[in-house]
């Protein structure tokens, strides 16, 4: 039977680990080592489940419920987030615990019924309400676009911890679930790079809720969100570190994307890439159709300067650089430059092509496209150095 964790008196973790799972939310998010979906229960006088788990998994959640609760039925079940990877679940654990009263946001409501079922009544929770389950109290904040409309967060000041749902994630498994065997670095990065993938074109909102739920001047011991580690010794870290993601906090950086068959553009990158470091810049490039999409905009996030390069195929840039300025455009980044680059063998349109996109995009062009015929010189190579260093200095 699988069991529960316990994580402090009373607090329970009782969801799973999708450890095969390298594709979140489909093709959106490629992922390395799995993820979790973190449910929680809070024994009080009533019973309280917090979250549920992906459809395929109830079976285990179910087990994990029964290992705290034995036959003693579920009171209350919180729906944070209506995405079936929360909620897929829900239909099962309601049919085993029909008695317990079902709440969720507005949004959340709407949300269930059209994914789900028409008939179950779930009451409908807003920011500041409250409830009592006997010695502990939950107050609710609704936490619109972080991820979907329908998010929301749970506190209870006598248990001292923040039920999270989707902010402060990460897909980290670790088997004693709290943050306090591992790296600092680690966590804060794994929780960069799923920012960067889940909310990253909701900053401003991130901001706002941020802001809100700082000015409570709540007393928070853990921090448990709906996946991966739960936050104990790393709390002001990762609450530093989400005011930097959401302000899109720039460093020294430049990330140089691109694509390149016969390594031309390739050339480029790479002597712009020791031309910006000769400048003072920390570099990180990548060629697209060898990376994941989550690594890229992980390093957008902190770059001050995006520099993307196609070759010219068909008379048109290569697909993973359409594809990369697809997810650009979507990310709405504020505050970055652009540069772009590329070589072509006969028609020489697609650098400034990319030019416009990236600017279209936001991004602040920080000079003209560079184009090149066919492979780069040694004296072109030296002039792309220079030219990078150049930029670096004046950025
Ligand atoms: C499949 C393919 C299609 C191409 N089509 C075009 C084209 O339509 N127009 C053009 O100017 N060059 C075209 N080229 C030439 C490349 O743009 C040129 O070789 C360039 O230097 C390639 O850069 P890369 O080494 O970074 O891929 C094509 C090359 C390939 C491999």
């Amino acid at each position: 039977m699988k069991q529960a964790v316990q994580i402090k008196e009373n607090v329970y973790w009782v969801g799973v680990r999708d450890l095969n799972n390298r594709h979140f939310h489909g093709e959106l998010y490629p992922i390395e080592e799995g993820t979790t979906y973190n449910a929680y229960l809070i024994v009080d006088d009533q019973v309280t489940l917090i979250d549920t788990v992906e459809a395929e998994f109830a079976d285990e959640c179910i087990e994990r419920i029964v290992s705290v609760l034995g036959d003693r039925p579920i009171d209350n079940i919180i729906l944070q987030h209506a995405e079936p990877d929360h909620s897929g679940a829900f239909v099962k654990i309601y049919a085993k615990y029909p008695n317990a009263k079902v709440y969720a946001s507005q949004g959340g409501v709407r949300n269930m019924k059209a994914q789900y079922f028409g008939d179950v009544p779930i009451q409908v929770l807003k920011t500041d309400d409250t409830m009592s389950t006997g010695k502990y109290t939950l107050t609710f904040v609704e936490m619109q676009m972080i991820h979907w409309p329908d998010n929301m967060l749970t506190y209870s000041p006598e248990l001292k911890v923040v039920f999270s749902n989707d902010a402060f994630g990460q897909h980290i498994i670790n088997y004693q679930m709290t943050d306090e065997n591992l790296d600092r670095w680690y966590c804060i990065e794994q929780a960069k790079e799923y920012f960067a993938n889940i909310v990253l074109s909701y900053t401003a909102q991130v901001k706002a809720k941020l802001n809100l739920i700082l000015s409570k001047n709540w007393e928070i011991e853990y921090i448990m969100p709906a996946h991966g580690i739960i936050w104990k010794q790393y709390i002001p870290d990762i609450l530093a570190a989400y005011q930097k993601f959401a302000n899109l906090e720039n460093k020294n950086k430049v990330l140089i994307v691109y694509q390149s068959v016969w390594n031309h553009t390739q050339q480029i990158a790479e002597s712009m890439a020791e031309g910006f470091a000769a400048g003072g810049m920390e570099v990180k490039i990548y060629k697209l159709s060898e990376t994941k999409s989550s690594i890229v905009f992980r390093e957008a996030m902190d770059s001050k300067l995006i520099c993307l390069g196609s070759g010219t195929y068909n008379n048109d840039m290569s697909y993973s650089v359409a594809a990369f300025l697809e997810h650009l455009r979507a990310a709405k980044l504020k505050g970055k430059k652009g540069l772009t680059f590329g070589a072509y063998g006969w028609f020489p349109k697609v650098p400034s092509i990319l030019d416009e996109k990236m600017a279209e995009a936001g991004l602040e062009m920080v000079q003209n496209a560079i184009g090149q015929s066919f492979s780069p010189n040694q004296e072109q190579l030296d002039n792309y150095y220079e030219t990078a260093k150049e930029i670096a200095k004046n950025l």
